[in-house]
């Protein structure tokens, strides 16, 4: 296999121009009908029931969210699926904090009465009068729920201390960073449960997978104040939304702040919704696309994976014009074979580097001479590789 000299990359979505620059006209062609593309850049485009093409070596997430791309079977083909974790972060907070205080003064249907006032006279009187129902609650003071601490629940957690409000955080998987981010006054909840018992608002930021699907469920609902405001920048699944109703039907539950419509929220009253607009800021957009495209740039002409959600962080320096990238299973004994195959090949390693993370492993091998393909054939064939790349500097 010879070196690439020209990559394609299919564009499903509305990629910002500011990233798109970011992959040179003289050696990137970027499209919406590429028949091989190297590589797809996508943001919300649901790609579960889409035939992706063998070509392709990398998928890029504009954005945070991979629940629309069909990671496991990616991983089958050792396609790296990349994202661009808090690039999106702040506008999801500023999003937020505007949810929360649209649902604590009632903004929305404040705006509404204001808007079919016909201006006649006494209009000074309708409004005086007809504000009474208007009246909402300060957030100062109020106790905040955060379920899930990462990128965007960190700055929301950190936005409502500053706010005056009392935050109560829950994330079982907090990192290390995110713990060092958040202000020591953010206490720590011991479960969902915990979360719910205790805020009036609780905000959802974990990803949509199998363990989230109906994280907020019809029982935990049941927890909830009956003047709680719940708030979901998630995605659609991770609250049940039919129970949702049922609870603000019942008058269990004060209102709902979502970001993903459906027909079973559509014009409730209590329900705040906006149409996927967490991430849709001019800033938010252009950091995306930038840092999606630089990764995908990178492993694409270097091997080197950063931010992949389905592959260790794998990066090295390039030492030797001759590199040879490899995505394996985790299982034993894979390097053992790999450096076996170089050295009956009589190739020399100048530098290697091998990691693991959960089922998958990404080796980046640096050699000192041109690698014939019949080693690459060799490496390929070696039962558990499921993906091998040869990557010479031009
Ligand atoms: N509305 C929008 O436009 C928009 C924009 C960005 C992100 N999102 C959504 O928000 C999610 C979070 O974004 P992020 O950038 O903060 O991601 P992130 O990966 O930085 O943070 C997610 C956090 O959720 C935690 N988590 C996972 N399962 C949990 C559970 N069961 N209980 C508590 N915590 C759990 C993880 O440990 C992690 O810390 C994304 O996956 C995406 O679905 C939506
Ligand atoms: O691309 C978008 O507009 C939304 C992205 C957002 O949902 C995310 O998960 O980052």
């Amino acid at each position: 296999m010879a070196d690439k000299a020209s990559f394609a990359v299919l564009v499903l979505n509305q990629i910002s121009k500011a990233g798109l620059e970011r992959l040179p006209a003289g050696r990137y062609l970027t499209g919406k009908d590429l028949a091989e593309p190297d590589a797809i850049l996508v943001r919300s485009a649901d790609m579960h029931s889409m035939a992706i093409p063998a070509s392709v070596l990398a998928i890029g997430r504009a954005g945070a969210g991979t629940n629309n791309i069909p990671v496991q079977a990616l991983n089958a083909r050792g396609v790296p699926v990349f994202n661009t974790p808090g690039a999106n972060a702040n506008a999801v907070k500023e999003l937020v904090l505007a949810g929360m205080l649209m649902a604590a003064r009632r903004l929305g249907a404040a705006q509404h009465f204001v808007a079919q006032l016909d201006g006649a006279d006494g209009l000074d009187k309708a409004i005086e009068e007809g504000k009474k129902p208007f009246a909402g609650f300060e957030l100062a003071n109020q106790t905040l729920g955060v379920i899930g601490l990462g990128k965007v629940g960190c700055l929301v957690a950190d936005a409502a201390i500053k706010l005056g409000m009392h935050v109560l955080g829950y994330d079982p998987d907090i990192t290390v960073d995110a713990a060092w981010s958040l202000p020591s006054q953010v206490q720590r909840a011991a479960s969902v449960e915990d979360v719910l018992r205790n805020a009036q608002l609780v905000t959802l930021h974990v990803p949509l997978v199998e363990a989230t699907r109906h994280l907020v469920n019809a029982d935990r609902l049941r927890l909830m104040r009956a003047d709680g405001v719940l708030l979901n920048f998630s995605r659609e699944g991770v609250a049940d939304d039919a129970a949702v109703v049922a609870a603000l039907d019942a008058r269990r539950l004060g209102a709902y702040v979502c970001d993903f419509p459906n027909r079973a929220i559509l014009r409730h009253p209590q329900v705040i919704a906006f149409p996927h607009l967490g991430a849709s800021t001019r800033e938010a957009e252009e950091n995306c696309a930038r840092m999606v495209a630089d990764q995908l740039r990178d492993f694409l002409e270097h091997g080197n994976i950063r931010n992949a959600v389905n592959f260790p962080q794998v990066t090295m320096a390039r030492e030797s014009n001759w590199r040879v990238a490899i995505a394996n299973s985790n299982v034993p004994n894979m390097l053992g074979q790999i450096s076996t195959a170089m050295a009956q090949a009589g190739l020399n390693i100048h530098n290697m580097v091998n990691k693991s993370r959960g089922d998958m492993a990404y080796t980046l091998v640096d050699v000192d001479s041109a690698v014939d393909p019949s080693v690459l054939e060799t490496i390929r064939a070696i039962d558990g590789v499921l993906a091998v790349r040869y990557l010479p500097v031009a």
